[in-house]
């Protein structure tokens, strides 16, 4: 299907001259830092507006960011609820009261970057694999050769696969489904005292009514979102967004935390075992890793997409890749999460019961030096049911250079990325991208080594 979408959404290096690029006093700087080329495009305007986008930009980059007080105060007043039809949780209660018949104008995508394939159109099951890791606690040492093989070809194509046999109790994960669901059915009221916008955390984290993200217009992302921060020990920082959400329901309160200090703890152990199975495949000396996971971090992020009057006037989740070093998404049973397949046609991924989504995110892609690749991927709402994800981001240490082991480097596969940190990555690099990776660019383009001054 050769459809406008096709044509539109497929966005790769050759658009490149077609971008915004931020223009002022960093242009010198960052016209250093550019592919030979980006040099020379002309300068686009709105770089306040982008950046405030660009701050607000994704879940694990906000989350991440610790906001300087400018930029808290611009992302304060850009979440300041414009009235009840600019805001996701006031949209999603009148939604659940069947009062809402239209999509508000806020919410309305421009027709040229709406999604044309809607929520139930899916790919070959057999194109994404279904991988059962169970062999890593039976410790069968064929099936987990067998096993690291098939996880090396999943992450080489397509980046992306279901993980089943993973050892986290499925009642714990409907558990977790549920709470979120009851977390989002809340008054608005009551929800913000547990966002950043009160004054819960500096951070994007807690509870956010408006998010806005990687959207070439100004248009809101069809979603609330709520997240959550944890180290490696499996601790995630549940207790204060709910102390100032439930603060006179100890019983609520104790049982929300409850189910995601659990929760926290496996999806960390299951990341571990992943990594290390992923740094098997790559079949490389796991020594150059260690430095990277001395700190993994882990971004819990739960997700409620509404249904809608008009399901592809809006977005659940615009184009993007993720940026951490891999990315675990447990779906509930209503289809939305899309990939773009190498063809450049966009599918609906079907929910596996039971399963994690795999993604491969770029700080894997780029210590791989390109051997395993991550997808461009969307979230698109439907009329019917309302979908609630819990999307998991694994951080790699943010001070580190990211520098691929040299075995993995030779002739026949040349160095693809300079040395860059996560830090910068998230930080200088992505501002300064904000337009292309709101155009479904790779940020990761903007570290090629020919974007490199050496
Ligand atoms: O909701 C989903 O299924 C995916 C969410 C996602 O891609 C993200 O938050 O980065
Ligand atoms: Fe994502």
């Amino acid at each position: 299907m050769e459809d406008a979408e096709t044509a539109t959404g497929l966005i790769g290096r050759s658009r490149f001259t077609s971008y915004n690029l931020p223009h002022s006093a960093d242009m010198e700087i960052l016209s250093k830092q550019l592919p030979s080329s980006l040099r020379d495009v002309p300068t686009g305007g709105g770089l306040l507006e982008k950046q405030v986008a660009g701050t607000r930009g994704n879940s694990l980059g906000d989350a991440m960011a610790t906001l300087k007080e400018v930029e808290l105060k611009l992302v304060k007043t850009a979440s300041v609820p414009e009235g009840p039809l600019a805001n996701a949780g006031e949209v999603s209660r009148l939604l659940r009261e069947k009062t809402l018949e239209e999509v508000p104008p806020a919410f309305i995508f421009p027709e040229q970057t709406r999604a044309t394939v809607p929520h139930d159109e899916f790919c070959d099951d057999q194109d994404i694999p279904t991988i059962d890791i169970s062999p890593v606690f039976t410790k069968d040492s064929k099936e987990l050769e067998y096993l690291v093989e098939e996880i090396a070809r999943a992450c080489e194509s397509p980046g992306f696969f279901h993980v089943v046999g993973h050892g986290v109790p499925e009642q714990l994960v409907k558990d977790a489904q549920s709470h979120a669901a009851k977390l989002f059915d809340l008054p608005l009221d009551q929800k913000l005292q547990g966002s950043f916008a009160a004054g819960a955390t500096k951070q994007r984290r807690g509870y956010n009514s408006t998010p806005k993200t990687f959207t070439p217009s100004p248009a809101l992302i069809w979603q609330e979102g709520f997240t959550l921060i944890g180290d490696k020990s499996g601790q995630v920082d549940v207790d204060s967004y709910a102390e100032k959400i439930w603060p006179h329901d100890e019983q609520q309160r104790e049982s929300f935390c409850q189910v995601y200090r659990e929760y926290g703890g496996h999806s960390m152990r299951l990341a571990l075992i992943l990594k290390d199975l992923v740094i098997r495949a790559l079949k490389v000396d796991p020594k150059h890793f260690e430095q990277y996971f001395e700190n993994l971090t882990q971004v819990l992020h739960l997700t409620w997409y509404p249904s809608a009057p008009n399901p592809m006037e809006v977005m659940g989740l615009n184009p993007h890749y993720d940026v951490g070093f891999f990315t675990l998404i447990a779906q509930d049973e209503v289809p939305g999460l899309q990939l773009r397949g190498k063809d450049g046609k966009w599918f609906s991924i079907r929910p596996v019961p039971g399963a994690f989504c795999f993604n491969v995110a770029d700080s894997l892609e780029a210590l791989s030096n390109g051997r395993f690749k991550g997808n461009l991927h969307r979230v698109v709402v439907n009329k019917e049911k309302p979908r609630l994800s819990i999307t998991t981001f694994f951080v790699v240490a943010f001070d580190k250079m990211i520098n691929p082991p040299p075995e993995l480097i030779d002739d026949a596969h040349p160095r693809l990325y300079r040395p860059f940190t996560l830090g910068e990555y998230m930080t200088s690099i992505r501002q300064a991208a904000v337009d292309y990776i709101c155009n479904c660019g790779h940020l990761l383009d903007f570290v090629t080594v020919d974007s490199s001054t050496v």
